[in-house]
């Protein structure tokens, strides 16, 4: 699918961040959080409670996964052209026949309010004043509701965890709210049907969605349906018995065993609008999604946080864009930390790249304000790393494999 220019809707912002950082900057105002990327962690492990500090921070098992997904990054380098026409880089993309200033989204992240009291719709607030699309995750800490609220007129996605067929009914009602409150596309989350082994969050005792004052079920308390069948089956409100409640919302979105291809079916059905799977890491099941028609996938291991011992998303992810490049739509997550890690994400062939734990850090230290500083600084990064390589685009005629060299 080529990448077609949008160059109206793609200067202003990046040549104005770019200039904010050159003037104020070299006139002395320092920022309340600093640009320096690979502080945010430490800065919000100090910040947070052990247990928030472990659920963002953690990885499944040992960690090798989530380890890997960063070294991925460091075996390729960019390759700079010289005595080029040198502009402010065109970062402009369309995805699903849409407009987006930027190549960058979002990730779906549940519970925020752990990290921060104004959770998702801080987040989705600064999502939308950086123009980039909000996946909303359907294990938020805020209604649908309310995160479209709070998104206004900004993009968004919702992403599913999806519930087993006997409770299609619940699904639907998801999707029905999902699109009623604006969201275009369907992410579909295949490879979290169970919690990962999160030693972390095991030493910490802690699960978000049995918290006592529940923040993590939000999306399931909301749903007319949920709450409908909940009262037929035990007789009784979610208010009257809220810790059943909140233990059988739990196991509908994380059932313990997986949908088949075939279900994918129901959702094709029920959505008008473009589906995403999100966690594709084999060649084989990218040539799946194609043959079954969905509009995309989110190259994803989930951040490392869900199998030990997996490989690198970014290795996979130049052998699924040959595979099914032309097919659909191939975004990319997993390890994601500065703007050349998004420069090589983007000349491997994906068209959007989904920004994770960085953002979480930034609404743990400074709200709204702090995922605004995050996704800005980001952006800033590609910007200038492009912007000096002497790549005039994100279009892959401009970038893409051979701006690389791998070690
Ligand atoms: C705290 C946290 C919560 C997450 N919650 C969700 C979720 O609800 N749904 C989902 O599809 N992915 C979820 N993810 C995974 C992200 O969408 C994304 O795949 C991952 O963060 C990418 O890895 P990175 O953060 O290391 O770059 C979560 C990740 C984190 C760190
Ligand atoms: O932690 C995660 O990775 C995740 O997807 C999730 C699961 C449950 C609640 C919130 C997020």
């Amino acid at each position: 699918m080529p990448n077609q220019s949008n160059h109206e809707a793609s200067h202003e912002a990046p040549f104005e961040y770019e200039k904010e950082i050159y003037n104020k900057g070299l006139q002395f105002e320092r920022p309340s959080l600093t640009f320096q990327s690979n502080k945010w962690e430490s800065l919000a492990k100090d910040r947070l409670s052990a247990e928030s500090w472990g659920y963002v921070g953690g990885s499944a098992g040992t960690g090798e996964t989530a380890a890997k997904n960063r070294a991925a990054f460091q075996k390729w380098s960019i390759v700079p052209s010289r005595l080029v026409k040198a502009e402010f880089p065109d970062l402009s993309v369309k995805l699903f026949g849409e407009d987006y200033p930027f190549p960058i989204a979002v990730a779906p992240v549940g519970v925020q309010r752990i990290f921060n009291p104004d959770g998702e719709e801080a987040s989705a607030a600064a999502a939308k004043e950086q123009r980039f699309p909000y996946v909303m995750s359907t294990a938020s800490s805020t209604s649908i509701e309310d995160v479209a609220k709070a998104n206004g007129t900004g993009k968004r996605f919702f992403q599913l965890y999806w519930p087993m067929n006997e409770y299609n009914h619940i699904t639907k009602s998801l999707l029905q709210r999902a699109k009623k409150s604006g969201f275009t596309a369907l992410f579909v989350t295949l490879d979290t049907y169970i919690l990962g082994w999160r030693p972390s969050d095991m030493d910490n005792g802690y699960n978000p969605f049995l918290r006592p004052d529940k923040i993590g079920v939000e999306i399931g308390f909301t749903d007319p349906v949920y709450r409908a069948h909940f009262k037929e089956k035990h007789g009784k409100s979610i208010e009257e018995d809220l810790k059943t409640a909140a233990g059988e919302w739990a196991s509908t979105v994380f059932p313990g065993h997986s949908h088949s291809w075939e279900d994918v079916k129901f959702l094709q059905e029920n959505w008008d609008g473009p589906i995403v799977l999100k966690g594709i890491q084999s060649v084989a099941d990218a040539r799946k999604a194609a043959e079954i028609g969905v509009q995309g996938i989110v190259v994803s291991n989930h951040g490392g946080r869900q199998v030990d011992g997996g490989v690198a998303s970014l290795d996979m992810l130049p052998k699924i864009v040959d595979a099914v490049g032309d097919k659909l739509e191939v975004l990319f997550d997993s390890g994601v930390r500065c703007g050349a890690d998004i420069a090589k994400a983007l000349a491997l062939g994906a068209k959007m790249v989904l920004i994770g734990r960085p953002y979480v850090y930034g609404l743990a230290l400074g709200g709204k304000e702090g995922v605004n500083h995050v996704l800005r600084t980001l952006l800033g990064d590609l910007d200038l790393t492009l912007h000096l390589s002497g790549i005039p685009s994100v279009n892959p005629k401009e970038l893409n494999r051979d701006r690389l060299e791998k070690d």
